[in-house]
């Protein structure tokens, strides 16, 4: 039972380092286990209860993993699978489960699914990747509670994407990587991660021509081989920190980020009043004006990240005016809004779109995550609060923030971390 105390009023100052991204180093632990000779390496990997899971949900399947974690390095020895089962009690718990199935279709020519975790942010559906898994010759059975996909041999095939899918397009890249020849998918993801998994996947001896077009060609290779990759950093950590600095008034250094993984979040908190400047691999923060209202449209990369909506709808509740946010990728992800009303915000939402009537002074209150990104909303609200917050159900910022109150610590911030007798999460 976690929870977060945070004591709201402190400015934010100093250095922050980036964690690597939790979206990329998912993927690659599934695609880690493609290889059926070697040890993987992935070095950069953020210590998260996501990628604890992921470990023991390689492991349930019979890879030999090692988690390093205060060096933050995975070691992966994909070299026997022994069950194409991924069992509830572990898949239930992340999104990254389904990661893990174009390894066991190539390696044991099934995987079971047991169930899917992940953010509860409205319907999350994956028909995309089922569809482009029959169109490559597999079979698909999708059970109440269980899903079945057989295939006895995947053959390369035209592919396509009714929306650019994250998860969707690494799964079919992944796929087509070992399938009998030419795959091309059509209306595939963008984001930066997709390409790192890409990057990565090259190393291994896939042959992936297309990456960040949208329009992928993926020539399937008889193997792929074990190598060493460093995950890059999250964009989404990044982002939150520098909202940290901007809803507090602050400045800090984000070791490892890069303004242009921020895509449109960036201009828009500019928009907002807040300045930042590229120093080679460091970015540096600052926030000295009054916070300006913000119209924010959420998109796939380079749109505005809807992983980011949560935190910007917390700092919009300082901006001087209303700001607008419609939220265009998932169809529940305003659980947030009662929570910062719980706080003092004024917040309206009506359907998929939300208004937040700014300024609002926010007041300590007992709150709740209800995903990850609402969870770490909530402590940046805490941050600008007067008095007290409490943040229930904190496994959920666990699932995807290393070492939070940490990092926020480090920059002056009053953040604690606790285990909770009583409570959720
Ligand atoms: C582990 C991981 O990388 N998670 C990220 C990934 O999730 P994830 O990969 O699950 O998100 P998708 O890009 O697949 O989903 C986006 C939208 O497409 C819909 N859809 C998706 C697949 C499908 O087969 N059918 C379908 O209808 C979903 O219901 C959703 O409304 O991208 C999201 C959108 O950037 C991020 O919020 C998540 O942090
Ligand atoms: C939605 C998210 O993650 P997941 O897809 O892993 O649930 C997230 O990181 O905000």
């Amino acid at each position: 039972m976690v929870r977060y105390r945070v004591r709201g009023g402190n400015v934010l100052r100093g250095t922050a380092f980036i964690q690597g991204a939790k979206n990329a180093v998912l993927p690659m632990i599934g695609a880690a286990l493609l290889a059926s000779e070697g040890r993987t390496v992935l070095r950069n990997v953020p210590v998260i209860e996501d990628v604890r899971r992921a470990v023991e949900l390689a492991e349930a399947v019979g890879a030999k993993v090692e988690f390093h974690e205060s060096e933050r390095t995975l070691v992966i020895d994909a070299s026997r699978l022994t069950s194409p089962v991924l069992p509830a009690e572990i898949a239930r718990r992340f999104r990254g489960s389904v990661l893990f199935v174009p390894a066991l279709l190539h390696r044991l020519g099934e995987a079971i699914i047991e169930g899917i975790g992940g953010c509860n942010l409205g319907s999350r559906n994956l028909d995309f990747h089922y569809l482009g898994y029959k169109r490559l010759g597999a079979m698909v059975d999708e059970g109440e509670a269980v899903i079945h996909i057989k295939a006895g041999g995947l053959v390369g095939a035209p592919l396509y994407l009714d929306t650019p899918s994250h998860t969707g397009t690494e799964n079919l890249i992944m796929a087509a990587a070992l399938a009998r020849g030419t795959t091309v998918i059509e209306n595939a993801a963008l984001e930066p991660e997709v390409l790192d998994v890409i990057t990565m996947l090259s190393r291994m001896g896939a042959r992936i021509r297309g990456g960040g077009t949208g329009f992928i060609t993926v020539e399937g290779v008889d193997e792929l081989t074990a190598v060493e990759h460093t995950v890059m950093p999250d964009r989404l950590d990044a982002g939150v920190f520098a909202m940290a600095a901007a809803i507090t008034g602050g400045e800090v250094s984000l070791v490892g980020a890069s303004l242009e993984h921020l895509g449109v979040v960036r201009w828009k908190l500019e928009q907002m009043g807040v300045e930042f400047e590229q120093h080679g691999a460091v970015l540096q923060v600052r926030r000295d004006r009054p916070l300006r209202p913000i119209n924010v449209i959420t998109d796939t990369y380079p749109g505005f990240a809807t992983d980011l909506q949560s935190p910007l709808m917390t700092v919009a509740c300082l901006a001087e005016g209303s700001s607008y946010i419609h939220e265009r990728i998932f169809d529940g992800r305003f659980a947030l809004a009662g929570e910062l009303n719980k706080m003092g915000a004024n917040v309206e939402v009506e359907g998929s779109r939300a208004v937040v009537h700014g300024p609002t002074p926010l007041r300590g209150a007992d709150v709740t995550a209800h995903d990850l990104r609402s969870g770490i909303a909530l402590v940046l609200a805490g941050l600008a609060a007067e008095g007290e917050t409490t943040i229930g159900s904190g496994y959920l910022i666990d699932r995807g923030h290393a070492a939070l109150a940490q990092r926020m610590q480090a920059l002056g911030a009053d953040v604690v971390r606790e285990i909770s007798t009583s409570g959720e999460g």
